[in-house]
C-alpha cells in the first residue's frame, strides 16, 4: 500500500494491551489509510477499542504489532515536537495540573511551533484567536478551566487542537459532553476544516446519524472482526450500518 495521498498509513497494525506474557488484542492486522483532506468517523460499540486505536495512532501507546507511517515516515522516528506539529489530538481526559485560563489552554496548542524561547509570536496569537473564534468560546477567554463546564472545556480542547494546526486531527469522542446544538456545531466545524484546508480528521464517535451525514468515510469496528471501511452510502447499501447498529432500524419503525 503506497498511496501518495495518504497522511497516515496503518500497516499490519494490531492494537491492545500487554500484561507480562498476556495480550489483550483489540484490533488486529489493520491495513488502512487516512488520505489527505478526508473526514473519517470511527464507529463501534463500547469497549471495541476505538480509544485504544486513537491513542496508538497518536503514538501515546505502542502497537502490539505492525507499523504506522506518518507522511511516509515511521511514527517512531518523530520527536514529540515534530509529531505535535503534524498531529493535533483531542482526548476525553480532563487535563491535569496548572491554573490556566481558557486562552492559555488554547495557546498551548502553539508551543510545537515556537522556537527555544517558547514565546508565541504575532502569527501564533492570530491562530489562537482564530481557533477561539471558530469554536465560539470568546466569552470564556479569561475563565479558569477548572471552573467551566465539561462541554465548554471540550470546545476549548478542540480550539487548542485547531490552534495546533496539524495536518491530521485525531479526536476521541469530541462531542461527548456537548448538547445537541454544540454537537452539530463541532461536526460542522470539522467538516468545514477538512473542506477548506485539506486537513484530515479521524474522529471516534457514538453519534452514528451525524457521522453518516457529515463524514466522507466510516471505519466500522465490530468486536472480533476486521474494521470495515467505506463511504456512509456504501456501508448503508451493504447493510453494514444496520448490522452494527440495529437500534437505528427499530427507531425508524
Ligand atoms: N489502560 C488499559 N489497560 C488495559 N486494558 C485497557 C486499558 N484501557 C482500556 N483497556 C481495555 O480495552 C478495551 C477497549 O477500551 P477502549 O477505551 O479502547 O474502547 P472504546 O471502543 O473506546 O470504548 P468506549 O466507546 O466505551 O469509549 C476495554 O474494554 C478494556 O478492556
Amino acid at each position: 500500500m503506497d498511496n501518495l495521498n495518504s497522511i497516515l498509513t496503518l500497516s499490519q497494525l494490531s492494537v491492545g494491551y500487554k500484561n507480562g506474557q498476556e495480550k489483550n488484542v483489540l484490533m488486529e492486522n489493520l491495513n488502512l489509510e487516512i488520505p489527505k483532506g478526508k473526514f473519517i468517523a470511527l464507529l463501534g460499540a463500547n469497549g471495541v477499542g476505538k480509544s485504544t486505536l486513537i491513542r496508538t495512532l497518536a503514538n501515546l501507546q505502542k502497537p502490539l504489532f505492525g507499523k504506522i507511517l506518518l507522511a511516509k515516515r515511521n511514527i517512531n522516528e518523530y520527536d514529540s515536537k515534530e509529531l505535535a506539529r503534524q498531529i493535533s489530538l483531542v482526548l476525553t481526559d480532563r487535563i491535569q495540573g496548572g491554573n490556566l485560563n481558557m486562552r492559555e489552554l488554547v495557546e498551548m496548542g502553539r508551543y510545537p511551533h515556537t522556537n527555544w524561547t517558547g514565546k508565541l509570536r504575532s502569527h501564533d496569537h492570530e491562530k489562537v484567536e482564530e481557533a477561539i473564534h471558530l469554536c465560539a468560546i470568546g466569552y470564556l477567554k479569561d475563565a479558569n478551566i477548572f471552573e467551566i463546564s465539561d462541554g465548554q472545556l471540550q470546545k476549548a480542547m478542540i480550539a487548542r487542537a485547531l490552534a495546533q494546526d496539524g495536518d491530521l486531527m485525531l479526536l476521541d469522542e469530541p462531542t461527548v459532553h456537548l448538547d445537541a446544538n454544540n454537537r452539530f456545531a463541532v461536526m460542522e466545524l470539522l467538516r468545514k476544516l477538512v473542506d477548506e484546508t485539506q486537513k484530515s480528521v479521524l474522529m471516534s464517535t457514538h453519534q452514528v446519524e451525524m457521522a453518516l451525514k457529515m463524514s466522507d468515510e466510516l471505519w466500522l469496528a465490530n468486536c472480533g472482526e476486521n474494521i470495515i471501511t467505506g463511504s456512509p452510502q456504501e456501508l448503508i447499501s451493504r447493510k453494514e450500518i444496520e448490522r452494527t447498529f440495529p437500534y437505528l432500524q427499530k427507531l425508524k419503525n
